[in-house]
């Protein structure tokens, strides 16, 4: 039976809802139940960060230096150990020193014979932290202060009687290094230690309750998160889903930069605002994500969203600052900088799963009993509501990069030989055109058919767990968070509607990463782009052959004109010919789009575009006429008006886009979504995914015709390529394996056209007013999305969307299977739309 014959056997009352989605299958019980009580020792998640540097090179330098001095914050851990507090301190061959301030003639507040340091290591209570630890024995500190001799605090290694520490923290990354890089050179009891080559570097990641902040992540991820709405009780939900959706979202912005080396890619020193600032440059800076992101970085402070949710403890109390952690992911990064010193343990190999494929888990019956994918749903959904998203993967024991929910899908080597490799790989059609990530101006979010919607879903609650949960997770050299982006707190109601289309070099160099991953390497030369182009285009200056009439809209690569041909143009091919009078003739209507070359930052997208829209003559898509090289720099490419504009214009201009009722009627979104899905199955059939399917790209006409358009991020499945990786779409349109960066084949447009069906039934698409950041996280653990009113559906469109919106590609349904849905037989005629397609006139 079909999955689409199979959804049409359930019943109405087993079916108010579309979601979730089935479990995936094979997953058994996540083991990552977190104990608060656990030591930290045990509950250490590890970062594992393998470096490799000069042998001693740091140290070598630091030997020479007489005296160093700075300003950073220190902490002890004595009674006033809640405080930080800003010293200047002075290491000169004999002490440490803190003094109040730099007039160092003062008595120093602090100062601890360099022979009585029996340790210094790394420490993740705050921004570039470290831990110097003093023994008794030897301890011979003279001090000035109460909060210096931290008399009644004890040490945090265990060893309280003998051992006492103190916590320092320069300003900046690299601050840390050089002040490391000095005590290892100067102090008796860790000379000889030259600086680690090779070592493993273990760190806590977590959620600190107490701060309500991310702990012991690199500080751009932990950036990332406070400013997004991923709350700690997300984390603890499913901190795996967490760190790849963080992943995903790096690369996705193409911010690539290098996490494992803060030092480089400090977010203090290179704030995601630089990236926001040069924004600017992008053509429609209105609205782009780094121009969003910029206005929150800068109205939001560093102690950003999640800290102000919790208030502060009061300041008598004595609080362990230390956050309660996780069992940790492990992160193995080769970073070249310090990053500490609890010497040298090997780079230890570890798990990439909490669990390993074989947790009883049988791929031929992955839904056991279950195989309607939406048997469940309401009870699963209903627990979901109840209990956040506990239910979410902490039942289906989800395990990070496997991949048994894909059963095509290979087992992903590492994200780094994926993500990255396929970004750089991902070739178009014909081109061998390499596609990026887009980076589009984002466009502000459709008016919600309901405002009092939209109003609530602006106040977002925070329910902060008190722990963390586990996760691990293994990050290689591509894999590297880097700083990257706030948003704005006022701002939640712009969320990034387009998908990015910035190359990712320009992306970095915007973002103040000093050291880039390797750039995408254009696929194509310009030379070769060129010669495509003209093999595709005419050299002539079209100006005589049309009339311009008026603006018809503005895309990121260029604007769009509603044109009238006044006559064919020489030149033509005979098949051309014979194509373009069968099309279009002196006195139609045709829509150019030009668009100046030099300014395009990935013009094989345009070359690709192109060769797409020429290959693919269908009644619902977007047909080509022909293009014009008006110059070298002048590009004009002329296709079929369509006069009813997007259809996300038409949503917004619905006659019921405000009141309760949904947009367009379920007859009307069966039609639209029937006619998209007969261009969809066309391209399938070509094996070609078109990878951005929304509303937007969906355009109409007088007529009520439907057709496809935006074809720069097609991709060809070959036989030796039946699966792609590269993350290309529009964040709330995507299907969760892009997301989750699996490999993915053509039903992720099958998704997105079920999330297109929500557009028209609610406005937007699900998570439209979340963070981009935590609609990835949404859409990674929500499975397939819940309609806000499914009372008011009909059973077809729920049975119908839940096919399309099935997490498990397996059961979800194909275009072919699509266009057999009962759904489609409540499609209304083309003359019903035309009360949709007035608003233009
Ligand atoms: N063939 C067409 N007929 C009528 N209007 C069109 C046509 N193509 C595009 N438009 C209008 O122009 C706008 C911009 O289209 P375009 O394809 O350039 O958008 P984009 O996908 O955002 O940008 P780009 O493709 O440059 O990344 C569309 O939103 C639509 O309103």
């Amino acid at each position: 039976m079909s999955l689409s014959a199979a959804a049409n056997n359930i019943s109405d009352n087993e079916f108010q809802n579309i979601g979730p989605a089935p479990r995936p299958p094979g997953l058994g019980k996540s083991s990552s139940g977190f104990n608060q009580t656990q030591p930290l020792t045990k509950l250490a998640s590890q970062i594992d960060i393998q470096r490799s540097m000069g042998a001693g090179s740091g140290s070598q330098s630091s030997m020479h230096l007489k005296k160093r001095t700075g300003w950073v914050s220190y902490k002890d851990d004595g009674l006033l150990s809640f405080l930080w507090q800003k010293r200047y301190m002075v290491l000169n061959d004999s002490y440490l020193a803190l003094y109040k301030n730099d007039k160092v003639a003062d008595d120093p507040v602090l100062q601890i014979p360099l022979t009585s340091i029996v340790s210094v290591s790394r420490n993740q209570l705050k921004q570039n932290c470290f831990e110097i630890v003093r023994s008794n024995e030897r301890l011979s500190s003279s001090s000035n202060s109460s909060a210096s001799t931290g008399s009644s605090g004890s040490g945090n290694t265990g060893d309280s009687g003998s051992r006492k520490s103190i916590f320092i923290s320069p300003k900046t990354e690299q601050e840390l290094h050089s002040w490391l890089d000095a005590i290892f050179a100067k102090c008796p009891l860790l000379s000889g230690v030259s600086s680690p080559t090779n070592f493993t570097h273990k760190v806590h990641v977590g959620f600190d309750p107490e701060t309500g902040s991310f702990v012991g992540m690199p500080s751009n991820w932990e950036k990332l998160l406070k400013h997004s709405r991923i709350t700690g009780e997300d984390w603890n939900n499913d901190s795996a889903a967490v760190i790849q959706v963080l992943r995903f979202y790096q690369e996705y912005n193409g911010i690539s930069g290098n996490a494992s080396n803060p030092s480089i890619n400090n977010a203090s020193q290179h704030p995601p605002l630089n990236a926001a600032k040069s924004g600017s440059s992008l053509k429609s800076s209105s609205n782009n994500i780094y121009k969003n992101l910029n206005a929150s970085n800068s109205s939001v402070g560093p102690t950003g969203l999640l800290a102000q949710r919790h208030a502060p403890s009061p300041p008598n109390t004595k609080v362990s600052r230390v956050p309660e952690k996780a069992t940790l992911p492990l992160l193995k990064t080769n970073t070249p900088s310090p990053q500490h010193f609890t010497p040298y343990q090997q780079q230890t190999q570890h798990p990439r799963h909490t669990q390993q494929a074989g947790s009883g888990h049988s791929p031929n019956s992955p839904y056991g009993q279950r195989n309607l994918p939406h048997a469940n749903f309401q009870q699963q959904s209903h627990q979901q509501q109840q209990h956040g998203q506990q239910t979410s993967y902490q039942s289906t024991g989800y395990r990070p990069h496997h991949n048994n929910v894909n059963p095509y899908a290979k087992q992903p080597t590492t994200y780094a030989s994926k993500s990255s490799e396929q970004n750089t790989r991902d070739i178009s059609p014909q081109q061998g055109t390499a596609i990026p990530p887009r980076l589009h101006p984002q466009r502000a979010a459709p008016q919600p058919p309901s405002a009092v919607r939209t109003a609530q879903k602006n106040v977002q609650t925070s329910n902060l767990g008190s722990s963390s949960t586990q996760a691990h997770y293994e990050r290689s050299e591509d894999q590297r968070p880097s700083p990257t982006t706030h948003r704005a707190e006022q701002q939640p109601l712009q969320p990034l509607r387009q998908a990015p289309k910035k190359p990712l070099t320009e992306q970095k160099s915007h973002a103040g990463v000093t050291k880039q991953r390797k750039p995408t390497k254009p696929s194509m030369s310009n030379a070769e782009i060129m010669a495509k182009l003209n093999t595709v285009a005419l050299n002539l200056d079209p100006s005589p052959y049309f009339n311009m009439i008026e603006k018809a809209g503005q895309g990121a690569s260029g604007s769009v004109y509603l044109a009238q041909r006044i006559m064919l143009p020489p030149k033509l091919t005979e098949e051309e010919l014979d194509n373009n009078q069968e099309r279009s003739q002196a006195g139609d209507k045709v829509a150019i789009k030009q668009m100046i070359l030099s300014k395009q930052p990935r013009k094989e997208l345009i070359v690709n575009e192109i060769l797409v829209m020429k290959d693919s003559r269908h009644k619902n898509i977007v047909n080509f006429l022909e293009a014009y090289l008006k110059t070298e720099d002048d590009l004009w490419v002329v296709m079929e008006f369509m006069e009813g504009g997007s259809l996300t214009d038409i949503i917004e201009n619905s006659p019921s886009n405000g009141s309760m009722n949904s947009p367009l009627t379920e007859p009307q979104i069966a039609y639209i979504v029937r006619e998209t899905c007969h261009g969809l199955r066309f391209l399938h059939d070509k094996n070609i995914i078109h990878r951005d399917i929304k509303s937007d790209n969906v355009l109409l006409d007088t007529r009520a015709r439907v057709k496809i358009t935006d074809f720069g991020f097609c991709a060809k499945l070959t036989d030796k390529r039946s699966k792609r990786a590269t993350m290309v779409g529009t964040p709330y349109w995507m299907a969760p394996e892009v997301v989750k960066q699996r490999e993915y084949d053509e039903k992720v447009d099958v998704w997105s056209l079920g999330i297109m069906g929500i557009e028209m039934l609610e406005g937007e698409p699900p998570y439209l007013n979340e963070d981009p950041l935590k609609a990835l996280y949404l859409i990674a653990t929500n499975g397939t999305p819940k309609l806000k009113h499914p009372e008011t559906l009909s059973l077809e469109i729920k049975r119908f969307l839940s096919v399309c919106l099935c997490v498990d590609v397996r059961y979800r349904a194909s275009t072919e299977e699509l266009l057999h849905h009962t759904f489609f037989n409540m499609a209304c005629g083309p003359e019903d739309l035309t009360p949709l397609l007035s608003w233009k006139k």
